[in-house]
Order: structure tokens, then sequence, then C-alpha cells
């Protein structure tokens, strides 16, 4: 079970300026703000938003790499911020970099991961077999991941990821550059993970796209400009914006303050 509160993080830059003798002005980025969801085992979340919604920033604070500048994130009631490496242990992570080694076979990069974790080397084995298994990764279990396409490295990637059983997965954008029949896998792989037999997982994933989204997820954060601008089901959101498609009731939604906004201009 993963919850966040009140989760806000700004950034600052420097603007681009074209003298060489002034200093170009800071500019802030309002990246999260005031952001809260949960996210209960045996479902699954999406975190929808248009480019720069904040869903990477989001996820990131959840995996620990920077702390937020205000809010909470709880990991089966463990406070990230006061207890990341307990609150670690019970997720698995998929980020945007698979930085997988490229000299070591994709079992071997997976097995590595599960000692990491404090797993002896049979049983991390054994997951491995396993889960190559659930992704269907049997074929390249054993070669070196060098040279891997996108979509055998995001597999790998995904499988180190699980190795150690986490009651919870986060994923950020799982199927960016995968090709219709890998997308499709992973969907499998993911609905496996949330049912009864799979564990009933908690798995909180961010996407753009919107077919994904409609039909993997039980709940759905749809994010613009940093805050959740409306969370239900898909029909409770469809239901909301008296939409029938749901790319319309997406727009409806992510793009409101900007159609407000241009009118206003
Ligand atoms: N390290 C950083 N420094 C400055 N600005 C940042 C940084 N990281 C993110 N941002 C800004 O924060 C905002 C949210 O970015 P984020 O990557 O979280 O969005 P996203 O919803 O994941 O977008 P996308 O779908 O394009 O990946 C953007 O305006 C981005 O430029």
């Amino acid at each position: 079970m993963i919850r966040i509160e009140q989760l806000s993080k700004q950034f600052t830059t420097q603007a681009g300026g074209k003298s060489l003798f002034k200093r170009p002005p800071r500019r802030v980025v309002q990246a999260v703000q005031s952001l809260s969801f949960h996210a209960p085992d045996g479902r699954i979340t999406g975190l929808l938003g248009p480019n720069g919604a904040g869903k990477t920033t989001t996820l990131r604070m959840l995996a620990g790499l920077f702390p937020p500048d205000q809010g909470r994130l709880e990991v089966d009631g463990i406070d990230v911020l006061k207890q990341p490496r307990s609150a670690l242990a019970r997720m698995g992570i998929l980020g945007d970099a698979h930085g997988l080694y490229p000299r070591l076979t994709a079992r071997e990069n997976i097995v590595y991961f599960g000692r990491l974790q404090g797993m002896d080397s049979d049983a991390a084995h054994d997951r491995a077999d396993v889960l190559a298994e659930l992704l269907d990764m049997r074929r390249i279990l054993d070669r070196r991941t060098e040279g891997f396409s996108q979509g055998e490295r995001m597999k790998t990637a995904l499988a180190r990821a699980l190795v150690h059983d986490p009651a919870n997965i986060v994923l950020d954008e799982p199927t960016n550059g995968l090709d219709v029949l890998a997308t499709r896998g992973l969907r499998d792989a993911l609905r496996h993970l949330r049912s009864p037999e799979g564990g009933r997982k908690c798995i909180v994933f961010s996407s753009h796209i919107m077919q994904e989204v409609e039909q993997l997820c039980d709940h759905v954060v749809v994010m613009a400009r940093g805050r959740a601008v409306a969370q239900g089901s898909v029909p409770e959101l469809l239901a909301q914006t008296g939409e029938t498609r749901f790319e319309e009731a997406f727009v409806k939604l992510a793009f409101a303050d900007e159609s407000t906004e241009e009118a206003l201009a």
C-alpha cells in the first residue's frame, strides 16, 4: 500500500539569457503541488498526465532519490523519508533509466540485484526462472544484455526490480518504446501481479497513454501542472466529465485550466 499526502516539490533553474555579464534570472518550476493519493494492495493505480505534469518527479521522490519540499510518502505504513531503507525494501522500482550491466547476462543482472537485497544465490536463481516465465524472457535469460533491444532491456530491468518479490511495484512509463506484443505482455504480467495468484501487489505506474491507463487501471490520478486535477475509476471520470470517450474526459480534465487561461488572454 502506498500513500502520498500533500506532496510538493519545486525546482529552481537558471533562465536563458544572452548577456555575458549579467547573471540570468532564476526560474522556479513547481513540479509537484499538494499531491495526495492512496494506492491500495491488489489494485493498479495510474498517474496519467501530459508531459511535464510531475509524474516522474513524484515517483522519484517515492523512490527516495530526493526529498520533497513538503508532504509525506508512505509504503506499507513506513515513512520513506524517515526509514528509506525499509521502505525501499518493500518496493520494486522501474525507473526511466534501466542501467543494466552490459557484460552480465540477464540472469546475472537479476541475481546480482537479488543478492543485494539479501537473497541467497539459489533463491535468486529460482526467482530469475519464475520471472523469466512471467515476463516471457526465457529466450534472453542467459544472454549478455549488451545489444539488447528496448523491450528486452525493459523486461530485464523489470525482472530485476521484482526479484525480491516486493509487495509494491512502481513503474515510470513502463511501455515507452515497446512494440504492441511487448506492451500486451507487460499488461498481462501486471494483471497477474495484481491478482490473488500473483500476490495482490500494489502497483503504481505513470503514463501519458490513455488507452493503456483505460485498459489497466482500477484507479486513475489525473495530473496536470503538478496537481491531481481528478481521481477515480475510468467510469467515474467519464461520469464526472459527461463524456463517453476516455480521451475526451482526459483532455477536459487535464487541460481545463489552459482553455480558461487562453479564453481570458
Ligand atoms: N531536476 C529538475 N530541474 C528542473 N526542473 C525539473 C527537474 N525535474 C523536473 N523538472 C520540471 O518539473 C516539471 C515536471 O517534470 P516531470 O518530469 O516530473 O514530468 P512528467 O509528468 O514525468 O513528464 P513526462 O511525461 O514528459 O516525462 C517539468 O516542468 C520539468 O521540466
